[in-house]
Parts: structure tokens; sequence; C-alpha cells
């Protein structure tokens, strides 16, 4: 462990209030020692760098200058706030990060009162302030809404949505955009080029200002005149028309690193009559820290690191990570079809579509932290011929269920739904786990729903969802690396609603879902171990289902076990209704369904969530021997 500097003031700030004891002149210091802190946490645990290193003095001044925890401030994403955790009373357990029984990666109210809000799904800062400001002002409480919003976040509908709404809070509301000119990757669209130019244009705003104070000298008259000035030149320079437009009041652009400007503007916004006030900050993503200032990602994740040098721990060579067989599976597919083009909501590299970009820029889209759009953008491409791979990580999909519904699935479009974190995905807890997407995709007529349980599968699930041009069809597949299959040299087109079996047996059957593939047949040696002979069948689709192995499962078996990384509702649900519906459970079949629980998980590692979850080998072999012992009275039975 690196001995880094002494953090004499930090050691000094354990809440806030500690902090506004300070006089102004002190606060360099402490962000200094405060980014030093923050560095060497995430050197130690890992995980969200750069944006928080961006907002160190943001940080720093706002929980001065505004009475936090009762003005309410709400980070946006949330992967940011690793020093206002440390400024908040956790600096004691930042080692902890995203850990079973740590803290979060992200805000969460369960954890301080500081904050009012959890976070890490984009986009959701504003509306929530604004319901924070709007309470306040219908108590006639004091209390302050706070949203610090990113460029990339702002590139969402739902800020849009909330500032559309946001006069009502007057001066109780308070945006911060922090502007780092970057996303995950580099910020796309219209916005992005908008703030750019209201940044570059910072020149003209000084103009601006020496006109406005050479007008105030001019004599009355000519009043009007330098006021029009003023409005052509802000024309001219964008200073935040769109912000102004939509009712702020707009600040900045301000240099978000410099605690001499932003004390005093934030003191100026603090106690303005007038609202809501937009500050513009610029700032750096990666700030402070020479690796993250350099690296293209600005380490926005990061795995453990040496902080003196920056070099991230390697993970051990091993199977290839999921997305990249996806990525690279899809470029074979363009290669051969030039119909195929790539969406995705503003990560490339997560999808692993940055292959697919480099090789075909002129078909990959990235729209932008913007789920809705990028469902029904496919889906209008899909419907003008086009054969759209939507890759969107599962849980952000929900952010776009109804564009699934109504644009995609009531049209029969056949939008290719490519969805990686399927099930729970370790570190970034129960915001992000993938527990959904069977249990709301399987239940839509039109919709195939396929569950890859290798690498292997994986490839020829793209190839047959790239072929399948008569509805929609979605393939999901988890966070990290295969199994360590080999990967086909050659794709298959699956029959779609068809399993497989991988192993023969007679007493117990395990319909396997997806990758819980590989604890079903250790389960299944546990099994044979104790006599009990056992089929396990990699079912593929949730979506049609294959009833024909379904019904001759359960008709040939005594004990008959459902698994999957999903909620109740999904592939489990489906085998229930068909076994019920054919009357395949009247004739004494133990039936029983093993899926996630019914609770949010917190982080931690994969196999101990799953294991928590109850969905590994131990569990399906205890499922099985106490559904064995079941009798029909409902009585466990002695039977071993
Ligand atoms: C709805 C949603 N989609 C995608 C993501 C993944 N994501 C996390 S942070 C991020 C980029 C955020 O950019 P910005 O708001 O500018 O913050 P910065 O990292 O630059 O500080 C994205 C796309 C998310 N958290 N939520
Ligand atoms: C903050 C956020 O939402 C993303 O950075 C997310 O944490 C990425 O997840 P993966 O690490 O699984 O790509
Ligand atoms: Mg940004």
């Amino acid at each position: 462990m690196v001995d880094l500097p002494l953090t004499p003031l930090l050691d000094t700030v354990n809440t806030p209030a500690d902090l506004r004891a300070l006089a102004p002149e002190q606060l360099r210091q402490l962000a200094d020692e405060l980014r030093l802190e923050t560095i060497s946490a995430v050197g130690s645990t890992g995980g969200h760098l750069g944006s928080g290193l961006g907002v160190v003095e943001l940080t720093t001044a706002i929980h001065y200058v505004f009475d936090t925890p009762r003005d309410r401030l709400v980070w946006d994403v949330g992967h940011q706030c690793y020093p206002h955790k440390i400024l908040t009373g956790r600096r004691d357990r930042i080692r902890t990060l995203r850990q079973g029984g740590g803290l979060s990666g992200f805000t969460k109210r369960s954890e301080s009162e500081y904050d009012p809000f959890g976070a890490a799904h984009s986009s959701t800062s504003i509306s929530a302030a604004l319901g924070f400001a709007v309470a306040n002002r219908l108590a006639g409480t004091p209390g302050k809404g706070i949203a610090v919003i990113g460029d990339g976040a702002m590139s969402a509908g739902m800020a849009y949505e909330a500032m559309n709404n946001a006069e009502q809070a007057g001066n109780r509301l308070v945006v911060i955009l922090n502007d780092n000119d970057m996303s995950i990757a580099p910020p796309v669209g219209g916005l992005s080029a908008y703030l750019s130019r209201i940044v570059t244009s910072r020149e003209f705003l000084g103009l601006r200002e020496l006109m406005k104070k050479f007008a105030r000298k001019l004599p009355r008259p000519f009043h009007t005149a330098a006021r029009k000035t003023d409005e052509f030149a802000r024309g001219m320079t964008m200073g935040g028309t769109l912000f102004e437009e939509l009712g702020f009041y707009y600040v900045g652009p301000i240099d978000g690193h410099n605690l001499d400007h932003l004390i005093p503007v934030l003191e100026n916004v603090r106690d303005a009559e007038e609202g809501p006030i937009l500050v513009h900050v610029v700032t750096k993503k990666g700030k402070g820290y020479a690796p993250a200032e350099a690296a293209a990602d600005k380490y926005h994740g990061v795995q453990k690191f040496d902080v003196i040098t920056g070099t991230q721990a390697k993970a051990p060579p091993g199977p290839p990570q999921y997305q990249n067989v996806f990525g690279q599976q899809l470029v074979k597919e363009a290669e051969r079809d030039p119909t195929v083009c790539a969406i995705t909501a503003a990560m490339p590299s997560g999808t692993g579509l940055d292959k697919f970009a480099t090789a075909f820029p002129e078909r990959f889209f990235d729209v932008g932290i913007a789920e809705q759009h990028a469902v029904t953008f496919a889906a209008g491409l899909a419907a003008q011929g086009m054969r759209p791979f939507c890759a969107i990580y599962s849980t952000f999909l929900q952010r776009a269920y109804d564009q699934v519904v109504h644009d995609v699935a009531i049209q029969n479009l056949p939008v290719r739904f490519a969805i990686d974190r399927a099930g729970l995905v370790g570190a970034d807890g129960a915001t992000h786990a993938g527990s959904f997407d069977v249990t709301y995709l399987a239940t839509l007529p039109n919709f195939v729903v396929m569950a890859a349980a290798d690498e292997a599968e994986l490839v020829h699930m793209t190839h047959t969802a790239a072929l399948h041009d008569s509805g929609p069809i979605a393939v999901r597949y988890p966070r990290g690396n295969g199994v360590g299959v080999e990967l086909p040299a050659t794709p298959e087109r699956l029959a779609i609603g068809k399993g497989r079996i991988v192993r023969e047996g007679k007493t117990v059957a395990i319909l396997s879902l997806g990758t819980r593939l590989a604890e079903a047949l250790k389960a299944a040696d546990q099994l044979e171990a104790k006599g009990l002979s056992t089929t396990v069948a990699d079912l593929r689709f949730a979506k049609p289902l294959d009833e024909a192995m379904i019904r001759r499962l359960l008709a040939t078996h005594e004990v008959a076990v459902t698994i999957e990384e999903g909620a109740v509702g999904g592939f489990g649900a489906h085998v229930l209704t068909l076994a019920s519906d054919a009357g395949l459970i009247d004739g004494g079949l133990k039936l029983r369904t093993m899926r996630l629980p019914d609770l949010f998980q917190d982080q931690d590692k994969p196999d101990v969530q799953y294991a928590e979850a109850g969905l590994d080998a131990e569990h399906i072999v205890e499922t099985v021997l106490t559904a064995l012992r079941h009798n029909s009275s409902g009585v466990a039975g002695a039977r071993a």
C-alpha cells in the first residue's frame, strides 16, 4: 500500500458542517486532499473514477455553499458520488465500495441522509430535485432541490421532461450541468455540439459583458438599442438559450475546478430570488490524475490499480467476454448482409459494438443515453427494410418498455434486441441487475426470447436473430466472460422454439434457461451420485417454449425443475402455465421453478449473489431432494 501525503484538513472534515467551518482559502487544500483520497480509495476497490475526479471541487463547493442535507442534493447517474460520500460521513467505509456488505457505488437513500435520492440510471436528477423543491414549496419549508447532471445524462429525454416542468419550482430548484464533454464514450448528438459552442464562445461572452458594461454608461435612450444588441449577441453565442427558453436562468459556463469562481457563483445562485437556475459548469473527467486524464475513457470504470503508475489489475486470461463474442459475430453478420445495422444508447464498448463501429461506421448509431429513442429508431429502420440490432443492457432496456410494446411488438417489426448484463451483475448491485427482461418480454405476443447458455450459443443466437425477419427477437446473455467452450467456426441457424437435451436421464429433469446450465450440470453429477438419474435440458427459448420437449420431460420424469437467471414471471412461469394447461401436473409430477428471489439484491460477487439467490448447484440438489420427500398430502416424506 502506497503511503499518500497526509490529509490534515480532510481528517478534520467528517460532515459538511465541518467543511463549512473552514475558511474559503482552505478549500483548495481540502479539495486536493479529497482528490488524493478518492484516487487512493478507488485504487484499492476499483469502480467509477473519472467522473468523481471531475467533480471534486464542485462537490466541495456545493456542500460548502448550500445547506445540505436540508438542501436536497441529487446526483445524476450517481457514479461520481465517491467524493460526496467521503465528505458526508462515509470516509471510514469508502474502501468497502461496491463490495458485499459495503457502500453502494451510487447514491442510496438507506445509506445516508445526504443521499436523499438513489441514482444509477441516468437523467433522473432534475425530476427528483423538482419533487423535493415543490414539496418544500407546498409545505412552506425552506430547502432547495439541487440536481447535478452531466452532459451525457442531459442527452436523455427525461431531463427535458423535467426542465419543461420546472418553472413551478422558482428559486427552489438549482440544476448544475456538469459538462466534461464526455459520456462513457465521447458524447454524441446536437446537444453536445450546442454545449461545445457555448463553452468555446466564452470569448464572445466576454465581449458581451464588455458591451453590457459599456451600454450601462450610455444615456437612457440608448439602453433599448443596447439591450437589442445584447440579445443579438446572446443569440450569436447561444449563451444558454436552450435552457432559457425552457424557463431557466442560465449562468455560465464557469470553470468547475476554480473554487474562486465556483463559490461566489453558487452563493449568488443560493441567494437569488429568481429561478429555476441552471449553472453550466465546465470540468475535466479524470481531472488531477494523469493516467485518467490521458486515458481515452478518462478511467470511467476501472479495476483496482496502482495509484503511482495508474496500471490497472489485469483480469487473468480466460474465455472471451460475452459482449465481445456478440460484437465480433455481428460484424460477421454485417459482412454477409448490408442491411444489418447496430444501435447503442451511449455504451459502445460495454455492448461490444465498438468493433462494429470501426468496421461499419455508416451502419453504427450511438444515440446517446436515449434508450426509448433507440428502440423506436430501430423500429423505423426495421419498417424500412433494415435489420437493426438494438444492443441495450437488460436493466437499461426497462426504460424503453413502452417503445418495445407499442412500436415493436404490436407492429410485429423485426427488431433484434441484444440484451447484455442479463441476470445478476455483481458490483453495480440492484440498480443494474438484469432480472426482469424475460418477464417483461416473454409475455409479449410476437416476441421470440432466447437465452444463451454459453458463448458458443451466443454465436448461434446472434446468427439466428440476424436471419429472423418475421418479428421481434431478443437474445439475452450475462455480464463477463464465457465458460470456455470453443466458438463455432460456422454459426448454426437455430430452429425457433427448439431446445436441446444436454444429458439424458430418467428420474429428475432439470430444464435450464441461459447460463445456469453449468450449475445444472454440476447438480446432475451430485444427483447421479445419490442414485438419481438426471436429464439436463437447455431450453434455449423462453418464448416460444419447446412444448414437445417439455411435455415429454414432464410426462416421463418424477421431478422436474426449471431454473433461470430471472425473476418470477419468466421462463418457469411459462412452463408452469404450459404444464397446467396441458394437465401435466395432474398425475403427481413434482414440478418446481427456481428463479431470482422477490427482492433487490445488493452488490456482491456474482457467484455470491447467485448462491444468495438459491440458484447454484447445491440449491438445485436441495430442491430436487425436498420435492422427492414431499408426498401428495403435502407433508415432507421420509425419502432421502
Ligand atoms: C438509463 C441509463 N443508460 C445508460 C447508463 C450507463 N451510463 C452510466 S454513466 C453514463 C455516462 C454519463 O455521462 P455524464 O452524465 O456526462 O457523466 P460523466 O461520466 O461524464 O461524469 C452512462 C451512459 C445509465 N447509467 N443509465
Ligand atoms: C455507471 C453506469 O451505469 C455504467 O458505467 C455501468 O456501471 C457499466 O456497467 P458495466 O461495467 O457492466 O459495463
Ligand atoms: Mg460527461
